[in-house]
């Protein structure tokens, strides 16, 4: 059952049992152990649940009991109902009553659930229960902003739109470097960033290269999650396209302030043509429910030509003019410790781990510590614009940065601590904390495991009633989808997060495609083999170099390589179409009229033939036929033919118009004059997902 949050206001701390983890409500305070959640999945109170919360009642009068024992992070029922002294089919009954289902005395449960049975059972449990998890562990180190010491920074911007629309040609013309010559199929591929100076208030802005195909999704929603102002770009040859509504949805979902680039004006020369394709544009973009400041909303719409720069200037001071509505302020005091973002890394030959991050607050100067996720940086180097080294970076720049001791990955915040002792420290708790959890994720497995195996030995109770498809079927229903494994490797960890996210929910309920492992950089041989040990594929992206060795590596892996982004996706696909099961259609190749049923006598046994004539195409011996009978043409038999004879003679086939005898496999004899033999051959249906 799925209940929103909200609803669930109760006046006693609340916990919830669901399928991956317990939340605890507590209602006094609106705080909830398990932040990510806003839908939660819950089993619904039995109506016996309700009865013993009247017992629970009844106890809180007595004197809560005390614990002789430190709650273990996991127990199995057996175990537990040890410690309390009870019978286990006591405890068993009460967990049921308490929602829990499907469960047996080897079922483990996880402290929560232990916290909550020992709540039942009137025992006092610790005052405190953590609300650390892995993903909110660094926010203690972070200062609230302190609106005495907010000052303007630079909007960020992302520039999103359709495919080929011009979103690298106007990054290209902003940045005046020639990036579109350099791309793989013409696809901007990775994260960049960097600063412009308007021309007229020569007032600062940043701009995200985000990538512009749908495949980069993921890396687009960062850019934008990132980002205070995003340019919508539209041409104005094609209007809105798919990814243009895409980038829509997204907008709207983040959001953020927008502003629309009607690109390409320049190939439309006439200038009455020109004013009705712009509106055009203008009608899609209000149909696409953007508000646009033609019909009073507040969207400026503006038409540019990158390529000989008509209105460029405009589009930057359109931007400032938004960004200075906005107010867009952060912390930048002497003692302001950094945060931002990271926006891309990579391993460079010369200079180790490096990252392109960007500051959102404080100045970032060398030799400070950063802490990203499970790794940091004592800042060695900064880099700029044009690669020129720098010693800071102020609010809203994006600059490379060397010094990591792990490459960060793409997305993730990073925060200052005072040293790099504090940054170790911090790591280690949420390396703790992440194995906490996957232990949390090991027991729900082998959970969810015992239910399954406990399904399968039912299902393998009926299996003699069902039939062979159906018995397939359950299979599938029981055991899941067939997992096809992959491995990503790529140049960059931006293209391997995409990549990644691209094709790991690939699938349907019969095949899924399960990522193994991704990271950046060409095989090693512990890549090759993992992929032998789990049958996986390597996807290579942007690896140019790959030696030979991993191409044709003697663990007989499969290495794909790929520079363009759908190719690999294409790949994928039809891998995973392969994997599913093969399905067949009958094609009616010939038919053939049962006109007379003839008997003789052979080693003193009886034999029915068929007297036949081929209605038309061609039948042979080891022709698939079915026996059908009526105008319903009910099946009559379905197998192969023993015999085709010609007079005594047998033959191998009998074409159109001939006469012949036959006789059938399965000592099928039920035929009668008038039945017509269909000649059937099994043509495989292609498969898609
Ligand atoms: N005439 C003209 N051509 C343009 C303009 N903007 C882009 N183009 C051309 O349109 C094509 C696609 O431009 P890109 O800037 O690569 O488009 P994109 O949106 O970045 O494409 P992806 O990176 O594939 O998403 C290129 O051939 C550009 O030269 C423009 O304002 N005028």
């Amino acid at each position: 059952m799925w209940r929103s949050l909200p609803l669930l206001k109760r006046s006693v701390s609340l916990y919830i049992p669901c399928k991956y983890t317990t939340l605890r409500v507590n209602p006094t305070t609106s705080y909830i152990s398990n932040t990510t959640q806003i839908l939660i999945h819950y089993r619904p109170y039995s109506k016996s649940y309700k009865r013993n919360k009247s017992l629970s009642k009844s106890k809180k009068n007595q004197k809560p009991k005390k614990l002789t024992f430190t709650i273990p992070d996991y127990i199995s029922v057996d175990k537990l109902s040890n410690l309390l002294n009870c019978r286990v089919q006591t405890v068993l009954k009460d967990l049921k009553d308490l929602g829990f289902k499907n469960i047996s005395n080897s079922y483990i449960l996880n402290k929560e659930y232990i916290e909550l049975i020992l709540q039942e059972y009137n025992y006092e449990l610790p005052s405190t229960t953590s609300s650390l998890n892995s993903s909110n562990v660094y926010d203690e180190l972070k200062d609230p902003l302190n609106p005495k010491l907010l000052e303007p920074r630079p909007p960020i911007v992302t520039i999103m739109g359709h495919v080929d629309h011009g979103k690298t040609t106007i990054i290209d013309y902003l940045r005046k470097s020639s990036v579109v010559a350099q791309e793989h199929g013409g696809i901007t591929q990775h994260i960049g960033a960097f600063q412009v100076v308007t021309p007229v208030s020569k007032k600062k802005i940043t701009f995200l290269d985000t990538p512009g195909h749908a495949a980069f999704l993921k890396m687009r929603e960062r850019g934008a999650n990132i980002t205070d102002i995003i340019v919508l770009v539209v041409s104005i040859e094609d209007s809105i396209m798919p990814q243009t509504k895409e980038a829509i949805k997204h907008i709207k979902n983040s959001g953020n302030q927008l502003i629309v680039a009607i690109t390409k004006i320049d190939k439309i020369s006439n200038p009455k043509e020109r004013e009705k394709k712009l509106e055009k544009v203008t009608n899609d973009l209000i149909a696409n429910d953007i508000m646009v400041e033609k019909i009073g909303g507040d969207v400026q719409v503006i038409p540019i030509s990158a390529k000989d720069g008509e209105n460029m200037d405009l589009l930057e001071e359109s931007i400032i003019l938004l960004s200075d509505m906005m107010d867009i302020k952060t912390e930048n005091s002497k003692n302001t410790m950094t945060e931002g973002f990271i926006i891309e890394s990579e391993m460079k030959s010369a200079m180790g781990n490096v990252a392109t991050i960007l500051v959102r607050k404080g100045t970032l100067k060398t030799q400070s510590v950063i802490l990203c996720g499970n790794t940091y940086c004592k800042v060695r180097s900064i880099l700029g614009d044009s690669d020129k080294k720098i010693t800071k970076a102020l609010p809203s720049q994006a600059v490379e940065v060397s010094g990591w001791k792990e490459l960060p990955h793409v997305g993730d915040e990073f925060i200052q601590v005072k040293s790099e002792a504090i940054a170790k420290k911090y790591i280690s708790k949420r390396e703790a904390l992440i194995e906490v959890e996957k232990s949390a994720d090991r027991v729900n497995k082998l959970n969810e495991e015992r239910y399954a195996e406990s399904l399968r030995q039912k299902e393998a109770k009926e299996k003699d009633e069902m039939d062979e498809d159906e018995e397939k079927d359950t299979e599938t229903a029981v055991s899941g989808p067939k997992m096809v494994n992959f491995i990503i490797k790529a140049d960059v960890s931006g293209s391997v997060e995409a990549i990644k996210e691209s094709i790991e929910n690939l699938g349907n309920a019969e095949v899924q495609c399960c990522v193994v492992s991704s990271s950046v950089g060409i095989p090693t041989d512990g890549d090759l083999k993992m992929a032998e040990i789990t049958n996986s594929e390597i996807l290579c992206f942007n690896l140019d170099n790959l030696p030979n060795d991993v191409i044709n590596n003697k663990q007989h892996v499969t290495v794909s390589k790929f520079n363009v982004i759908y190719k690999l996706i294409e790949t994928v696909v039809s891998t995973l179409e392969g994997n599913m099961k093969k399905m067949f259609e009958k094609n009616i190749v010939a038919t053939v009229d049962i006109k007379n049923i003839f008997e003789f006598t052979m080693k003193k046994k009886i034999i029915k033939i068929a007297g036949c004539k081929v209605n038309n195409g061609q039948i042979t011996r080891n022709s698939k036929v079915q026996v059908v009978r009526g105008e319903n043409k009910d099946v009559i038999y379905e197998g192969t033919l023993s015999s085709i004879k010609h007079g005594k003679d047998d033959i191998t086939s009998a074409s159109k118009g001939r006469e012949c005898g036959i006789t059938f496999d399965d000592n099928f004899e039920q035929f009668e004059a008038g039945d017509k033999i269909l000649v059937y051959e099994e043509v495989e249906i292609p498969r898609h997902l």
